[in-house]
């Protein structure tokens, strides 16, 4: 894939990393966006992979107001925190748009990464906005499902048909103008899990672009070790 499919200025393609989480499921006493992955914070692996694409124009960073850890790692050419980080993510990204208004254009891309996804890359960013294209409803990265789907509720256990079952990673990327009215629009907090089921509730069906495995998103201790892996491997060869 060529980068040469993608318009060259305007609209421009921004990132925008919610990292203001307390890590409460990793249970590692502070939060997991600053563990260490092969030696480097994970929130710095997530901010580099947007530095290294040439197609991401600037990349903002959402942090709690009272964060300690952040100084270690930015600021730099680039990079811009926020430090208007909500009680939780949507919160954040919701904040982190509002602090972004009159420095972007409303047909500006928005790609929204965790910064719990220390795997993304260029590559995947390149793949996310030339197979999104121009689709009205944005688009973001996700996986087909290949295991068998139980549902277990109540003592019942059912299994649930896999067909058109994807799981949804990050970024997910949508127009300024577009994200903020879905955000903006979303009543229940709990049955918006990721940015684009706010776009879903609009009536809009963003499209699904196929993610990776390493992109996975570090949630339990366990995943740490797996996202080195996946990173070690990934590694560009030292001359
Ligand atoms: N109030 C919040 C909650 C989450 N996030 C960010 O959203 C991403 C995905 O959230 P998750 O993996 O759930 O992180 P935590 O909320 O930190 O984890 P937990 O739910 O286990 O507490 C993370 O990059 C996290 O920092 C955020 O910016 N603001
Ligand atoms: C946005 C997301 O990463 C897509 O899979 C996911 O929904 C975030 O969930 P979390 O519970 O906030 O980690």
């Amino acid at each position: 894939m060529t980068d040469s499919a993608v318009p060259a200025s305007r609209p421009r393609y921004v990132a925008l990393i919610p990292a203001a989480g307390v890590g409460a499921r990793m249970a590692a006493g502070s939060p997991k966006q600053y563990l260490p992955i092969l030696g480097k914070p994970m929130l710095r692996h997530t901010i580099d992979a947007f530095l290294s694409s040439p197609l991401i124009a600037h990349t903002y960073v959402v942090v709690s107001a009272d964060d300690p850890f952040i100084d270690t790692i930015v600021p730099e050419a680039g990079v811009t925190v926020l430090g208007c980080g909500g009680a939780t993510r949507m919160e954040s990204i919701r904040n982190g748009l509002r602090a972004l208004h009159g420095g972007i254009a409303p047909d500006d891309w928005v790609l929204v990464h965790d910064a719990a996804r220390p795997g993304l890359d260029a590559e995947l960013i390149a793949r996310l906005i030339v197979e999104t294209g121009e689709h009205p409803a944005g688009g973001l990265l996700a996986l087909p499902v290949v295991d068998t789907v139980k549902r277990h509720v109540a003592g019942e256990v059912a299994t649930v048909s896999r067909d058109g079952l994807w799981l949804a990673q990050t970024p997910q990327m949508f127009r300024y103008q577009l994200l903020t009215r879905a955000l903006d629009a979303a009543t229940d907090p709990s049955a918006i899990t990721d940015d684009a089921s706010a776009v879903e509730a609009l009536g809009l069906a963003p499209k699904l672009v196929e993610g990776h495995p390493r992109n996975l998103k570090v949630t339990l201790p366990a995943d740490i070790r797996i996202a080195e892996m996946y990173l070690a491997a990934h590694q560009p060869e030292q001359k």
